[in-house]
């Protein structure tokens, strides 16, 4: 077998990923901002970077890979929603982690290795932003502490841009207190009424880019082997993480290989809150998508490619999944996924390719072989498959549950109790979930279901 070979956005070539360290790579991947639901087109990064982590720990073991995606829970956007909803900071950010965690769970991503939050990590921001002063690569001014970007010969480099050509094409935020338009903060003043830490440069919050890179430095040190995250932080967040980490800890390279996922599209634009152009992960759930339909959909195009989310895909997916589930039923997998998807996953993360081999070994009738190459890639695993199970319901079937649902809901406005119990009763034997919640009851029928029991009842 060749070993990984991985484009690098920063040397614009596919190069061998060779281990810094023998027995220890380490990947760091920028997680989301939390305040609010993760939109589908968060969940590409998350389902790309999961299946390359899946490899590496096939690989090279799972104990001797580490992954780190943090959590930014001190941002504007937070204390925007803070400040709109009159909720404690702290509640807006633990409650949209564990959305996050339940949606991310049901994409069949692994959670990664360390999940570090920015607000544990501020020390660590606080000695980084130090160093940097010190080594003149940053200065304070009106209370807010710059990054100095004419320092550092090197910026620019993972974007490919001259600082004099950002600055013509980017929109730089102009500030008194800046000596050059391209210098970034590394940390501001707050109110009494925002969150803020005590420092030298007095009580205030750091910003974004240094958030990252400082936990990529606690976790996983001077330098490591992976950086990923979405194509749309290449600039500015990216080539400010580099340069934040290459000047305070010149001895190590940083990130090795840089690996951007392209982005969802919609209409041909980015997803993205901002454009208002999103539905979440969970909608899609709610809507009876399975979440290894999901995941399939995004592993059938290449994660350097730009894509859209349609109806059709997603029954493609379900279709052959469906048929997938059929053939591995009660099948033990083979020892190892077969050579075939590997070698395309090795490839730049074909995992187009592995999927196209998948469906070779379903004709083959390599039903193991399928099933462990599959569970490789984050599908067909059991956990995933209760989806598959549930049987088809018949439009008329349907029809009878939705009115004895309605029939319930009137019993209990008239307060015909036994009438109601009898219904629920009956919706048990028949092997029929019925979950009430905010827009009605929502049913589902289970692997044992029986429609005769609800037969005489409508
Ligand atoms: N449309 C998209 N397609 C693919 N990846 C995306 C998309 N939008 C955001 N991402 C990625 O999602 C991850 C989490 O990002 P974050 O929580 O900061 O959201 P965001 O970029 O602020 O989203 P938005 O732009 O909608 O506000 C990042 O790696 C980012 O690159
Ligand atoms: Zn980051």
């Amino acid at each position: 077998m060749s070993g990984i070979r991985l484009y690098n956005t920063r040397t614009r070539q596919v190069e061998a990923l060779v281990p810094i360290t023998p027995g220890n790579l380490r990947m760091y991947v920028c997680g989301p901002t939390v305040y609010d639901r993760a939109h589908l087109g968060n969940a590409r990064p998350v389902v790309v970077f999961d299946t390359l982590f899946r490899l590496l720990r096939h690989l090279h073991g799972a104990a001797h890979v580490t992954y780190v995606r943090n959590f930014t829970d001190v941002d504007d956007k937070i204390n925007a929603k803070a400040a709109e909803t009159g909720r404690p900071i702290r509640e807006i950010t633990d409650e949209t982690i564990g959305w996050y965690h339940a949606d991310m769970d049901a994409l069949g991503a692994l959670r990664p290795t360390h999940e570090p939050r920015a607000t544990e990590f501020i020390g660590a921001m606080i000695a980084m932003i130090g160093t940097l002063i010190e080594g003149g690569h940053a200065y304070e001014a009106e209370g807010h502490v710059l990054f100095d970007v004419r320092s550092y010969p090197g910026y620019g480099q993972l974007s490919g841009r001259s600082v004099d050509d950002m600055i013509a094409g980017a929109r730089v935020e102009v500030a008194p207190y800046k000596r050059d338009p391209m210098d970034f903060v590394l940390w501001k003043p707050s109110e009494a009424d925002l969150p803020g830490w005590d420092s030298p440069w007095g009580r205030g919050r750091p910003g974004w880019h240094i958030e990252c890179s400082a936990m990529a430095h606690e976790l996983l040190g001077d330098s490591f082997d992976i950086h990923g995250g979405g194509i749309d932080l290449q600039f500015p967040h990216h080539e400010n993480e580099v340069a934040q980490s290459c000047c305070a800890h010149p001895q190590g390279g940083f990130a090795r290989i840089w690996m951007h996922n392209e982005m969802l599209l919609v209409d041909g634009r980015k997803m993205s809150k901002s454009l208002g152009n999103f539905f979440t992960v969970r909608d899609l759930l709610d809507q009876g998508v399975p979440g290894e339909v999901i995941r399939m959909v995004f592993l059938s195009t290449h994660y350097g490619k730009p894509m859209d989310w349609t109806r059709a895909k997603a029954q493609e997916a379900e279709a052959v999944l469906r048929r997938w589930r059929g053939l591995v039923a009660g099948i033990e997998p083979a020892p190892s996924p077969a050579p075939a998807v590997l070698d395309a996953l090795c490839d730049d993360l074909n995992t187009a390719g592995a999927l196209a081999a998948l469906h070779r070994l379903a004709t083959e009738g390599d039903v193991a072989g399928l099933l462990a190459s599959a569970r490789l890639m984050g599908l067909l695993e059991p956990a995933m498959g209760a989806w598959a199970e549930a049987p088809q319901v018949p439009a008329e079937v349907a029809a009878l549950i939705e009115r004895l649902i309605a029939a319930r809901a009137e019993a209990r406005r008239q307060r015909d109790f036994a009438r109601a119990d009898a219904l629920r009763d009956a919706f048990a034997a028949a092997g029929v979930t019925v979950t009430d919640g905010p827009e009605g009851a929502r049913w589902e029928a289970t692997p044992t279901f029986d429609p005769s029991r609800l037969e005489g009842l409508g």
